[in-house]
């Protein structure tokens, strides 16, 4: 392929990306649309320092995907790039379809991934994708995080993904691709217009007369991108001044916490919740508002498995029983704990509660209280307590927790 000038601009663009992550076996996720099949293209020009494999994932769910993957597959092999098809028959008819499958994907493009030894994996998106996901955010009333999408970096599966043509148009990429007499496959659900982006794609068309143009777009999401470097940093040293961890709790000093801004208030009760209840999202913003009222107040809570206690000075984050009553494991791994000890068949983990701590000697030496304690890990065989590590310590029994230092994590 002989490039020509806006090619070498758009390959400086690929390699500078590809630099900042020091790899040299890479992966690209292919779909056969236009966008994804210019950057096979520009990637397998990137030189021989590097090595290249491809993968499409069919998703199997509209008629034609299976001869999308072909047709990838029919160029990787002109190409001389490795290329791999991932078929997904995971979709049960239940819950949001588009979710489903962008998540299915993830997870077979990164065991792919991880098999293959890959030290990055591309993928298509590029500055319209961006101007595109600015306006749905903005349609849902985001905050700085949800207008900041999309990064140019990121892990998922823990596998380094990266998005290097952010900075180019769609255009520029099917203008590459006719320069050189390229194929690939338009997505018919890319005109469907019972699709919000399709929708939002037309309606940037008709924004040009208002000086919002998709380059704007994508450069106020970059403003956003850099005021959430500044918010991140600030929540974390409010989280390093202010929070003391317990075991599993989360004590945060409250006339600190109350003289903070509230913006920086809400990063930090979302990071303290998330870390208590292990979970992948942060709780939606309307809740976390409310629990900020209710600490004002000095009102205890309730929110994302996670029990707030509010006193004059401090305010305590624990795990809530409620959230955790009917988990039981037959495996040392329990909620966000892992116990220690002498493990025979026929145990199971579970949650301490009420009746069983009321039977144990020495709980009030713990430095839990009471209802922490009640949400803490204990091993069980059949109806016998063999051990509580938490509310009452032996030597023989431990318990610790999975993400061990809430103040590293931050
Ligand atoms: N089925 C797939 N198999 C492999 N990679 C995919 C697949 N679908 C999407 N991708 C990757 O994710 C990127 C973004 O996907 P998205 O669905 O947002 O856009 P798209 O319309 O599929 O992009 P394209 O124009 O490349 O088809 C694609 O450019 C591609 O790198």
């Amino acid at each position: 392929m002989q490039l020509g000038r806006s090619d070498t601009d758009l390959l400086a663009i690929l390699s500078s990306e590809i630099a900042k992550a020091g790899a040299t076996r890479i992966g690209v996720a292919v779909s056969g649309g236009g966008d994804s099949m210019a950057l096979l293209h520009l990637a397998t020009a990137l030189g021989e320092r590097f090595r290249i494999e491809a993968i499409t994932v069919d998703h199997g769910l509209r008629e034609g995907s299976t001869a999308e993957a072909e047709f990838v597959q029919k160029v990787c092999s002109t190409l001389n790039v490795p290329h791999a098809t991932a078929r997904w028959t995971g979709w049960k008819g239940e819950g949001n379809l588009q979710k489903r499958a962008r998540e299915a994907r993830y997870s077979l493009i990164s065991e792919w991934a991880k098999r293959r030894k890959l030290h990055v994996v591309l993928i298509g998106h590029t500055q319209d994708d961006v101007a595109e996901t600015f306006l749905i955010r903005l349609a849902r009333e985001a905050g700085v995080d949800g207008l900041a999408e999309m990064d140019a970096r990121f892990e998922r599966h823990g596998v380094t993904f990266l998005r290097p043509m952010l900075s180019a148009s769609r255009e520029d990429l099917r203008q590459f691709l006719k320069r050189h007499r390229r194929d690939w496959r338009e997505d018919p659900s890319n005109e469907n217009e019972m699709f919000e982006r399709v929708r939002i794609r037309r309606a940037i068309e008709t924004f040009e007369g208002l000086g919002i143009s998709t380059e704007s777009l994508a450069r106020v999401s970059q403003n956003m991108r850099d005021a959430r470097e500044v918010l991140e940093a600030d929540a974390r040293c409010l989280g390093k001044a202010l929070v003391t961890q317990v075991q599993g709790d989360l004590l945060i000093e409250r006339e600190g916490f109350l003289f903070a801004a509230k913006e920086l208030r809400r990063r930090l009760l979302v990071k303290a919740l998330r870390w208590v209840s292990n979970a992948d999202y942060a709780p939606r913003r309307a809740p976390v508002e409310e629990l900020d009222h209710a600490i004002q107040e000095g009102r205890n809570f309730s929110l994302a498995g996670c029990m707030i206690t509010v006193t004059k000075t401090r305010i305590r984050i624990a795990r809530e029983y409620n959230a955790v009553r009917d988990i039981v494991e037959h495996s040392p791994s329990w909620d966000r704990w892992i116990v220690d000890g002498p493990w025979e068949m026929g145990m199971q983990v579970r949650p301490l509660g009420e009746p069983a701590l009321a039977g144990l000697e020495n709980w009030r030496e713990s430095e839990l209280p009471r209802k922490s304690l009640m949400s803490s890990p204990s091993v069980w065989k059949k109806d016998v307590l063999i051990a509580a590590p938490l509310a009452e310590p032996s030597s023989s029994w431990e318990a610790g927790l999975k993400s061990p230092d809430f103040l590293a994590s931050l």
